[in-house]
């Protein structure tokens, strides 16, 4: 890392003059790798030529398998210049994966840079009070409440780089400025997150529309997420929610067709609301403004996705009451699962450290990896082990990501007495909360079987008698 800061990141990062955003690009040497840096600010206060602010960190141990860790090399993270926020991040590395360990010294790496401003929280703007798009939420791209999300996520599959992949060549082909490649008639670019509750798809949809604005920022100079509350549309405007739905998608429509330098993730959270299966719905006899609803989704799908500069992000709970009609439209779709061992690891583990930088935890201690905690598991009582000790347990309390993530803060709420919090004070909270959570589990599970051998009990006496 020493390196790097004698490399500085030379760059002219003039402020467009209307204090706007720009995007420019130059050579970079980071630690005798070459590479292209994209840069994308606002209102800059200061050239990036001060190497001292800059932080450099591996990324790649936050990764569940070591041999990834070249996919990542180094993440140049974020700088406060006066009141802007600015972050810079190496996205990946592209380059020979043969040796892991030494492959990003190469000088023939490529390092992609993306340097990019954050818009504020304050920016989004809610879309109900303005008549225009109705029931959606609209956040500017990309944004402070996303920042760290994508990389906070972790699963067993690499359906994130598939998902970055799948956006990197559909830019390249199907954006190629060559009309019939360009011809969308046979692209789908709708995405289909589906598995059980609270295992990250509507999370990994923000952090995927986050990602694809910063790494295509020199590509498209604006970038927004509308996010849909399908259920709320349907709830508040029981009766005509196939007009809704058609408003929301014209609404989205216009604000492709205005101005084709803004690109737009469009995202419809629990679409089985309004994709609900016609087939299922008429043999229940279901109301038909369901299946209006899923007409008017259908025909609009089929409208809108000539926009080059949308993408549609969809998830599901229930994706086999879903229209066969729909699934057809949905050109990627992907199973979302309950994380295995070495995500819940991966999980915890960045809740943990990201607890020991906001000081709730102190001191800073160092977490190994989900490969190397398994060299330190017999016999030791190293945070490692643990560590793993308490994802074994998270096992058998049957938890999904959302309550693992909830976890660590959980544990520390309800048990800190004294005024600070160890690494090892808040694993022992952990194992103390899973613990009784699994002791409370057996005995109501113990209640509910004397309570069946119970009745059963008395049905049989009924029948004696
Ligand atoms: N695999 C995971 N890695 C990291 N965090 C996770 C994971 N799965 C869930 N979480 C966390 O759990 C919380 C809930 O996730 P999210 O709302 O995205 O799940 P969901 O699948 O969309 O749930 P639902 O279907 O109930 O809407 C988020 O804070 C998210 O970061």
């Amino acid at each position: 890392m020493d390196d790097a800061e004698q490399n500085p990141l030379d760059v002219n990062m003039e402020p467009d003059q209307d204090g706007g955003r720009q995007a420019s690009t130059a050579e970079v040497v980071v630690n005798e790798i070459t590479g292209t840096i994209f840069i994308q600010g606002r209102g800059l206060k200061k050239s990036l030529s001060d190497p001292t602010k800059l932080f450099f960190f591996t990324l790649g141990d936050d990764l569940l398998d070591e041999s990834k860790r070249s996919v990542v090399p180094y993440s140049i993270w974020y700088e406060m210049f006066g009141t802007e926020l600015l972050s810079l991040k190496v996205m990946e590395y592209v380059g020979p994966v043969s040796d892991p360990q030494t492959a990003h010294l190469s000088s023939d790496v490529l390092v992609k840079v993306a340097v990019y401003f954050l818009h504020a929280d304050s920016e989004v703007r809610k879309s109900d009070e303005d008549d225009d798009l109705l029931q959606a939420r609209v956040t500017p791209l990309p944004n402070v409440q996303f920042d760290g999300r994508w990389d906070q996520l972790a699963f067993e599959t690499n359906i994130k780089e598939e998902l970055i992949w799948i956006m990197e060549n559909i830019f390249r082909f199907s954006r190629h400025g060559n009309e019939e490649l360009s011809d969308r008639d046979d692209d789908n670019p709708v995405f289909l997150l589906h598995g059980p509750p609270g295992t990250g798809k509507t999370t990994l949809c923000q952090g995927f529309a986050q990602e694809i604005s910063i790494r295509f920022n020199q590509k498209y100079h604006e970038a927004l997420l509308i996010e849909v509350n399908t259920a709320t549309l349907l709830s508040k405007y029981f009766s005509e929610s196939a007009k809704q739905v058609d408003e929301v998608f014209t609404k989205v429509e216009q604000m492709c067709g205005e101005n084709p330098d803004r690109f737009i993730c469009l995202l419809i959270d629990e679409v089985e609301s309004i994709a609900a299966s016609r087939e299922l719905g008429s043999k229940r006899g279901e109301v038909q403004d369901a299946i209006r609803a899923t007409n008017a989704l259908l025909t609009s799908l089929d409208r809108i996705r000539f926009h080059t500069n949308l993408v549609i992000l969809c998830t599901s709970n229930m994706w086999d009451t879903l229209d066969s009609a729909f699934l057809n439209r949905c050109g990627f779709q992907y199973r979302v699962e309950i994380p295995s061992n070495a995500a819940k690891y991966a999980i915890l583990r960045v809740r943990l450290q990201k607890l020991m930088r906001l000081g709730v935890i102190t001191p800073y201690a160092d977490l190994p990896c989900y490969r190397n905690s398994e060299c330190e598991y017999f016999g030791t009582e190293k945070p490692g082990a643990i560590l793993l000790n308490i994802v074994k347990l998270i096992d058998t309390n049957n938890m999904s990501g959302r309550e693992i993530t909830q976890l660590p803060k959980q544990a520390i709420y309800r048990y800190l007495r004294a005024r600070d919090c160890s690494l090892d004070m808040a694993l022992g909270f952990m194992q103390r909360l899973l613990l009784e959570r699994r002791q409370l589990s057996i005995g109501h599970k113990r209640k509910r079987e004397d309570e069946d051998s119970m009745s059963e009990n008395d049905a049989a006496s009924c029948e004696g008698a």
